[in-house]
């Protein structure tokens, strides 16, 4: 469904007087199967907006070449468009016109009859919970409200690849929970290919089949949550120790089960009464470890068992957490526009 080799794409900047350029997407491959649920991931200014610009067509890559629904994004801009949904960050809805006539419009630009549209919105709306709302100005509606009306309008003209930037950005919680069960139905019901991008790591691993994490402008990571986990980090065993002074001798045990730590450090953390160590198939060894322990008459207030989240897979791909990433990512009010 979606081919890119190479695509690469660079901004003029300007710091007062001197003129600088940004690489915001540099080499990018990627492949997408039809059907398939791609979470594009990372931090702010990462490069997740430019690429799927450019495979939607409004930006011309300046370098590389990509393939959408079969079509060149260059050379058969107008087939892409027809061929696909695209949900922006800012959504697509005005605020005034009434929902109803917008998802029309929308449909008729797509080439559709008014009557056809009219039928497929009002399915649409019906499916994502918008029922009732058809004569409503979007203006008056909820945030999640209006993110699903803009699914809607993404959807109209029956694409079998929808791209959603970053689709739950500024809703509540249970918001979010919501468009994530429509999310998953896209798929489920209309078999469709869908392309989002988020920074949201749990969003990313609740929705996706692979996950393709990128960073300063590389692809740096592309598989399926589970094996992205299971390659970079074993689970995090956290024993608390009930005796002060038996903190060493129970590191002692968990060193035992526990990864070899990277570039010579340790591989058991003392934090006070805690001991913690990353440990491959912490299902199986723990077990072991109790026994041990308990032989050794350390007895332990707690012990906790963290599988590993996507956090834990960018800080072993980038050496930085994500949540850090994201901190330190500079502000630029122009990557947002869309
Ligand atoms: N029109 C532009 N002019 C100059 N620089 C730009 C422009 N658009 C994006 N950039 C820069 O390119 C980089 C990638 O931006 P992009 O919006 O693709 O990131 P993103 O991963 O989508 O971030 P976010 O999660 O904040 O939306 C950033 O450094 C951004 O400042």
């Amino acid at each position: 469904m979606i081919h890119a080799r190479g695509l690469v794409q660079t901004f003029q900047t300007r710091e007062g007087k001197k003129k600088t350029q940004v690489r915001a997407v540099d080499g990018v491959d990627l492949d997408v199967a039809e059907g398939e649920v791609i979470g594009f991931l990372g931090p702010n200014g990462a490069g997740k907006t430019t690429t799927l610009r450019m495979l939607t067509t409004l930006l011309r890559p300046t370098e590389g070449t990509a393939t959408v629904a079969g079509y060149d994004v260059v050379k058969e801009s107008e087939k892409v468009r027809r061929s696909i949904g695209y949900v922006s960050q800012s959504g697509s809805t005005g605020q005034f016109a009434r929902a109803g006539d917008e998802v029309i419009d929308h449909g008729m630009l797509y080439g559709m009859t008014g009557a056809d549209a009219r039928r497929r919105g009002q399915e649409l709306f019906s499916q994502l919970d918008l029922d009732g709302l058809w004569g409503r100005q979007p203006k008056t509606m909820s945030g999640g409200q209006r993110r699903r009306l803009d699914i809607v309008m993404g959807l109209i003209h029956e694409p079998t690849l929808v791209f959603l930037d970053e689709p739950t950005t500024g809703l509540d919680p249970q918001a979010r929970a919501n468009l994530w069960t429509h999310i998953a139905d896209l798929r489920k019901r209309r078999g469709a290919t869908v392309f989002l991008t988020t920074h949201y790591l749990d969003e990313a691993d609740a929705l996706s089949d692979r996950i393709i994490i990128i960073d300063h402008g590389k692809i740096i990571a592309a598989d399926t949550s589970d094996n992205l986990k299971a390659q970079v980090s074993g689970d995090l065993v956290d024993l608390e120790v009930a005796d002060p002074d038996l903190v060493a001798q129970a590191a002692k045990r968990l060193d035992a089960i526990a990864e070899t730590g990277q570039d010579g450090h340790d591989a058991v953390e003392i934090d006070g009464n805690h001991v913690r160590a990353r440990v491959q198939r912490a299902g199986k060894a723990v077990p072991g470890l109790l026994s041990d322990l308990r032989e050794a008459d350390i007895d332990l207030e707690s012990i906790e068992v963290h599988r590993p989240t996507l956090d834990d897979v960018f800080l072993t791909l980038t050496g930085r957490s994500l949540r850090d990433a994201e901190s330190s990512a500079p502000a630029d009010p122009t990557s947002k526009e869309n």
